[in-house]
């Protein structure tokens, strides 16, 4: 039996994504929407409702326009988008995390796809936080590094065109440290207060480092780097899709830099930890369009499907 799939928003950059990572799917049947009608309310809600999978791929306000456009109880929904992120009825779609969350997507008729920096930021502090090894009201900062297609057709429209030049430099922003992923990246690993969040944009089409730093003297228990890099390693042990790098990880980098573009086309996080017995560094590396939203959803996908949790994606 194929599964019915629409991409409402097929033509932006995640959606185009999802439909490469769909196309040679024996097990999908690809449901289209006419070019021309794809903001076509009538339509939309025509293939909304006639679909067993959709995928939301829109501004948080269309997103939500979607889901209220879906009045049947049989489509499922992975939405892309920020707006349903800490809805308690919605699953968080970042299985790695535990069984319960794998458990909650399975069955979950609403999946929410985690932001592309959150991502990072959970994978690195959610195990921590969840151990009793960083404290809740620890003193959370995060500096995270993307490339410019995080940003969507308009962003990529912007760095791409050669009369607008000039963004040659990496560019922080969010400077009122009130970025859209604070919520989730509280409400997920369960920080008393929101993480000090500083996302830097540069000109290169895609790859994330979300960088972490922590003291070991402010921890409950005052793990060494080395130590946090060993409790990693077996807490995603079983994980196809996060590798827990080597602590002695020099080797990785490029005369002392760290390249963040290693894991695109992929959908794999490659979880580093850098430092000594004081200062510890977790460094978080993925393809912002994979695991960061595209691969992600796919993933979500699979599971909730009862398919192969991994099929179609590159580990
Ligand atoms: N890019 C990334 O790395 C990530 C993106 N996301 C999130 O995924 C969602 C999609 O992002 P992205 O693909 O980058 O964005 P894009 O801007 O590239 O694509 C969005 C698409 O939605 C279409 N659209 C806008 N409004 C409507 C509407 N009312 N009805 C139907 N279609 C509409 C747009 O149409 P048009 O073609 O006319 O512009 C466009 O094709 C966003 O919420 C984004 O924040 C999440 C994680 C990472
Ligand atoms: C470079 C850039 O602008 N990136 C986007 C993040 C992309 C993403 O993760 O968007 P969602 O929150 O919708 O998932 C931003 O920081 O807003």
């Amino acid at each position: 039996m194929k599964h019915k799939v629409f991409v409402d928003g097929q033509e932006g950059t995640t959606g185009l994504k999802i439909h490469e990572y769909l196309a040679q799917r024996s097990d999908i049947e690809w449901l289209s929407i006419d070019p021309e009608k794809r903001k076509d309310i009538a339509e939309r809600s025509r293939l909304l409702n006639s679909a067993d999978l959709v995928f939301l791929c829109l501004p948080d306000v269309a997103a939500r326009e979607a889901v209220s456009l879906i009045t049947n109880e049989h489509t499922r929904v992975i939405d892309a988008s920020t707006a349903h992120r800490t809805h308690p009825d919605w699953a968080y779609g970042l299985p790695e995390l535990s069984p319960e969350h794998r458990e909650k997507i399975k069955h979950s008729r609403r999946v929410s796809v985690p932001g592309c920096h959150a991502t990072g930021f959970i994978v690195g502090l959610y195990p921590l936080v969840k151990a009793g090894i960083v404290p809740a009201d620890y003193p959370v900062t995060c500096t995270s590094l993307t490339g410019y297609s995080g940003g969507g057709k308009s962003l990529i429209k912007k760095y791409e065109s050669v009369a607008d030049g000039g963004l040659n430099s990496p560019r922080p922003y969010a400077l009122r440290l009130q970025h859209k992923h604070l919520p989730e990246m509280q409400a997920v690993t369960g920080l008393r207060y929101p993480p000090a969040f500083v996302p830097v944009v540069a000109n290169y089409y895609k790859g994330m480092g979300v960088m972490l730093p922590l003291i070991s003297r402010l921890l409950n228990k005052p793990l060494s780097a080395a130590q946090v890099r060993d409790f990693f390693a077996e807490y995603f042990a079983a994980e196809k899709f996060i590798k827990v790098m080597p602590y002695d990880a020099d080797a990785t980098l490029e005369e002392g830099f760290f390249p963040v573009e290693c894991c695109n086309d992929t959908n794999r996080i490659e979880l580093f930890v850098f430092g000594n017995n004081e200062q510890i560094l977790v460094v978080s590396r993925f393809d912002n369009l994979g695991k960061g939203a595209s691969g992600a959803a796919v993933q979500c996908m699979n599971i909730m499907l009862g398919a192969d949790e991994a099929a179609g994606l590159k580990s």
